[in-house]
């Protein structure tokens, strides 16, 4: 079977999609450090990159870095991996991203494919749909930093593309022959309906050839299967936990409620301070975090509810920074177990550790999975990187469970 590169928007779309490999018998490894060499073993390289609200230049140049990496590092067939609910807006960064990467591997057609059935994502007649409700309707309509104010993805993606967007509808999906209708397809881009994991399957039946494909861990849901043991094959070192939110999306803000209504020790971060004083705000915080009892699960976040999200260009910045520094004092004193919320911010947190691979362990839920990495202090860490959006609400109590 071709060695698959994906390139991956964001750190918790890098471990969603290697666990749903991981989920189908494949060996996924996931590279953190763009810099560094693909893994040696894994016959899935998941490059995770920080791009999906980067200015769209650096978008573009990380993104076919990373692209030229695996290839060199013998992948043959690429997935550009974005997120279910295709954050982005007008300028970016998926359709730039696109374009670059067609570009060079030369694809005649791409699919456009961010359904995530298990999670709720499906598409249908060309629009997206989270759970019951249109993607503009849904709580992605308040997104800090990529709010999604409509659900046709061909009328989201036009404007971020030089290329046409065309649709397939689920009853060609369904007809078995969808990869001559992807063949005889003007448009370069192909937004393809998926409401089921068979529609996936189907999907990657028709895609099986195609040196790109492009959309959510749902593409390798459907992939056939690998044939490696799914075990999980590392053993999390004892220490103390830690949950450190910075989504500001409704399932984490769920998650944080129900562990504070649950008696885990809960610690809003102080936003507005980390203006003007940083460093005593995070002294603070790390104070709070030493009085706990050790045996406990302390969760710092920094949105419990909407009011707590601050304007301003260099918030979201100084938070990822804060929330950062603050994983890697935890770790520095102890902590071995982190659950981390929120893309961007797990991008910022892996970042400042220093850990620049993770292999994938236990599942937690769907797209959520323990990993373990190698702190640049030579720690072994479990890290499970959460999307916003994703989890149990009991997720934060429990999850510990899968590391046992
Ligand atoms: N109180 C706040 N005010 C303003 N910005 C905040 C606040 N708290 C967090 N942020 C920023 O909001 C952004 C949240 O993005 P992040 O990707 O971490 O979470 P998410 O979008 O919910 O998760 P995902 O991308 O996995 O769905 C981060 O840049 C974070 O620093
Ligand atoms: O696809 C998803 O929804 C997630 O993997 C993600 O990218 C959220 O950041």
């Amino acid at each position: 079977m071709p060695k698959i590169g994906v390139i991956a928007d964001d750190f918790t779309g890098a471990t969603d999609i290697a666990t749903a490999y991981a989920s189908r018998g494949y060996r996924p490894v996931v590279l953190t450090d763009p810099a560094g060499q693909a893994g040696a073993g894994a016959d899935v390289v998941v490059a995770a990159l920080k791009s999906r609200t980067a200015p769209v230049e650096e978008a573009v140049a990380a993104s076919v870095t990373a692209y030229d990496r695996l290839r060199a590092a013998g992948c043959e067939r690429f997935v550009f991996k974005y997120c279910s609910t295709f954050d982005s807006t007008d300028r970016g960064n998926i359709g730039p991203v696109l374009d670059a990467l067609a570009d060079r591997t030369g694809a005649r057609h791409v699919v456009v494919v961010p359904a995530f059935p298990a999670n709720g994502r499906t598409v249908y007649l060309g629009h997206l749909f989270v759970g019951d409700q249109l993607l503009e309707n849904s709580p992605m309509r308040h997104h800090p930093l990529t709010p999604m104010t409509r659900s046709r993805l061909a009328e989201i993606l036009r404007p971020q593309t030089r290329y046409g967007v065309g649709e397939i509808h689920l009853t060609t999906v369904h007809s078995g022959r969808l990869a001559q209708a992807v063949a005889d397809a003007a448009e370069r881009y192909l937004v393809l309906d998926a409401i089921t994991d068979d529609d996936l399957a189907a999907i990657a039946a028709a895609t099986a050839d195609d040196v790109l494909v492009s959309g959510g861990a749902g593409l390798a849901l459907g992939a056939p299967t690998g044939g490696s043991d799914p075990a999980q094959a590392w053993q999390a070192r004892p220490g103390r936990r830690l949950v450190v939110c910075g989504s500001a999306s409704a399932r984490t803000r769920e998650q944080i409620a129900y562990a504070t209504a649950h008696g885990h020790p809960a610690l809003r971060l102080d936003v507005a301070g980390l203006a003007g004083r940083p460093g005593e705000v995070i002294r603070s915080t790390m104070d709070w975090f030493g009085e706990q009892d050790p045996g406990s699960v302390p969760v710092i976040y920094s949105v419990g509810d909407p009011g707590d999200v601050q304007s301003g260009p260099e918030t979201a910045a100084r938070t990822e920074n804060a929330l950062a520094t603050i994983v890697a004092t935890a770790v520095e004193r102890g902590v071995t177990q982190c659950i981390v919320a929120g893309g961007e911010t797990s991008g910022a947190v892996v970042g400042r550790l220093g850990v620049t691979a993770l292999r994938i362990g236990s599942p937690i839920s769907p797209g959520v999975c323990w990993a373990e990495g190698t702190t640049g202090t030579g720690d072994r860490v479990a890290l499970a990187l959460k999307s916003g959006n994703f989890g149990t609400p009991e997720m934060f109590a429990t999850a510990w469970e899968a590391l046992r």
